[in-house]
Parts: structure tokens; sequence; C-alpha cells
């Protein structure tokens, strides 16, 4: 089967070599074209630009940075629009809001192509392990038709019904997510101040009910100020900023998740959008612990 494969970042890289690895054919795509050589060497073809992907695939999976990059692929020149038709299928696996999830299945619709939404969760890791979870909404059929590669690329997907869910669904598990990374930040700054060992506090939370994967794995680096990107912090942001736009929306109060984008906000400007999103630590380490205790 061949299948196209659009974004070649932290995640993209590793899924179409996930895919590859299982007996795909597939075709790969990225702005900046150099970034395809990685794949080539691992059995990919490339395409000349998304038009020339979507014209050679059945069906094609977007996996790019935030909502003005899903629609510049979709409707700009030589994008998914200029070749999509009937019998064609497009997977959008990026974070974006479910607007502008809304604005490229109509679009691809009219042309007679199907849509699905299918962001995930998990971060580079899960991606190199084949172990994301998957969101997916929009055309049940292109979900059917994208089982066998959802079952290399993630450990379980949902189908949540029509587009915009994915979307929605991924953006409050992200705000839940980001507030978690400032409440720990925060922790390990109250322990580190109040001459608490760090290491021994993440001990301590990992028996109790509160244990979690995230904690145990950026903890330890936090600790030491390293923050390698696995997840960029600009992303969490964009995701925060996204979440409580949908919060507006519904009218639903979220002063922790407002509080949490702040900082990430602030971790941007100064210069921290391209470290992993943990690197927010250094915002809350700074305006936190800055106390003259
Ligand atoms: N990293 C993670 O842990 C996770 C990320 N996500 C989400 O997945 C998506 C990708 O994340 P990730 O791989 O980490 O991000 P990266 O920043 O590593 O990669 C972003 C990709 O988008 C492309 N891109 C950016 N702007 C444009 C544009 N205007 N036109 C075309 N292509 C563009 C980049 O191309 P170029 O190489 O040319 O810059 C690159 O291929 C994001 O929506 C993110 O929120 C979801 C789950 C986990
Ligand atoms: O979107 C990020 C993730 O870890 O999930």
């Amino acid at each position: 089967m061949e299948v196209g494969f659009l974004g070649l970042g932290i995640m993209g890289k590793a899924m179409a070599a996930n895919l590859l690895k299982n007996g795909f054919k597939v075709t790969v795509w990225n702005r900046t074209l150099s970034k395809c050589e990685e794949l080539v060497e691992q059995g990919a073809s490339i395409g000349e630009n998304p038009a020339a992907v979507i014209n050679k695939c059945k069906y094609t999976i977007a996996m790019l940075s935030d909502p003005k990059a899903a629609l510049s692929v979709v409707f700009d020149k030589d994008g998914v629009l200029e070749q999509i038709c009937k019998g064609k299928g497009y997977i959008d696996m990026s974070t974006v809001d479910a607007d502008t999830s809304s604005k490229i299945s109509e679009a691809i619709t009219e042309k007679g192509g199907l849509f699905l939404e299918a962001p995930v969760s998990g971060s580079k890791k899960p991606a190199e392990d084949g172990q994301l979870v998957i969101l997916a909404a929009g055309e049940k059929a292109l979900y059917e038709e994208a089982i066998p590669a959802f079952d290399i690329l993630g450990k379980k997907a949902f189908f949540l019904g029509q587009v915009g869910n994915g979307a929605k669904m991924k953006l409050v598990v992200n705000m839940i997510m980001g507030s978690m990374m400032n409440a720990l930040s925060e922790g390990l700054t109250l322990a580190d101040k109040s001459g608490l060992s760090e290491d021994t506090l993440l001990d301590v939370l990992d028996l109790g009910a509160i244990a979690n994967p995230m904690f145990r794995m950026k903890g330890p680096s936090m600790i030491k100020s390293s923050y390698p990107p696995a997840f960029p912090l600009k992303h969490q942001q964009k995701d925060m900023r996204l979440a409580l736009a949908l919060g507006d929306e519904n009218a639903v109060s979220m002063p922790i998740a407002a509080a949490s984008n702040e900082a990430f906000k602030k971790a941007r400007s100064m210069g921290l959008g391209d470290l992993d999103f943990s690197a927010v630590h250094e915002v809350v380490k700074a305006t936190r612990g800055s106390g003259d205790a």
C-alpha cells in the first residue's frame, strides 16, 4: 500500500519510519526537503510537493506544527487541494483546533476526497515505539481504511465521531498535561527552596496516587535543567492557547490552564520555545523561587 506522509519533524519522522519498517511503501514530503533524505535511506520515495504526494497515494497522512502550517499545506500553491479527488483520503494528525480541521474537511470533501482528523497523544518515544494514542474523527470509511497504519503507529485508536471531536479531545488532554507540568515544576521548586531533596520528592510521587509516566520521565532531567526537545515548548503553548479558546467558546473558566499558559508564553519570550516543554521549569524557578527565604 502506497501511503503519503507530509511533515517530517520530531513526530512525523518517527511515524513515517515505523510505516516503512512495517512494510508500507511511503512517499514523503517536508517543507525543508533535506529532512526527507534520512527517510529515503530507509526506503521512502520523495514527492516534490504536497500535491505530488496526494497524486501518487491512495491516502496521505500529515503531521505539521500548527493551524497555520496545516492550512498552508492544504490550500497554498502545489497543496493538497490541487490533487485530492474521489477515491483519495487525507488524514491530518497534527494538533490543531476544531475550526481549522473543519475548514480542511469542507474543502477536501467538496473535491470528492475523504477527510479524517487524527491527532495523537504521546511524544517522541511513543512515536518511535508505535505506542501513540490516536484520537480520530471524521469519515468513518477512511478511519477503517487507515486501521492497518494506525495499528503500526499507535497502541489504541479511538473513533470520536464528527470532525472537530478529535481536535477538541486532544486539546483537553494537552491542557491537563500543560497544567500538570507547571504543578510539577512548582513542586520541585518548593521542595528545593524548603530544603528537601527533589529526587526524593520524585520517588515519593512515584509511589502514590498521582504517579505518572510524565513525572517519571521528565522529573529527573528537570532537576538537572536539561530539556532536550521531545515535545517542543512552542507547541505546548500553542495547545494551551487553543484549549483556552475552546474554553472561551464554551464559557468554561480555566484559571489553572490560563496561569500555565502565561508561564509557557514567558518561556517562549525567554527563547525557550524550541526546547522541551518541561523547560517551563526555568520560568517557574525564576518567578516562584526568587523569594529571600
Ligand atoms: N513532539 C511531540 O511530542 C508531539 C507533537 N504533537 C503535535 O504534532 C505536530 C508535530 O509536532 P512535532 O513533530 O513535534 O513538531 P516539529 O516542530 O518537530 O515539526 C513540525 C513540522 O511542521 C512543518 N511545518 C511547520 N510550518 C510549516 C509550514 N508553514 N508549511 C509546511 N510545513 C510546515 C515542519 O517543516 P520544517 O522541517 O520545514 O520546519 C515540520 O515538518 C504538532 O501539531 C504537535 O503539537 C502531538 C503529540 C506529541
Ligand atoms: O502533544 C504532546 C503529547 O505528549 O501528547
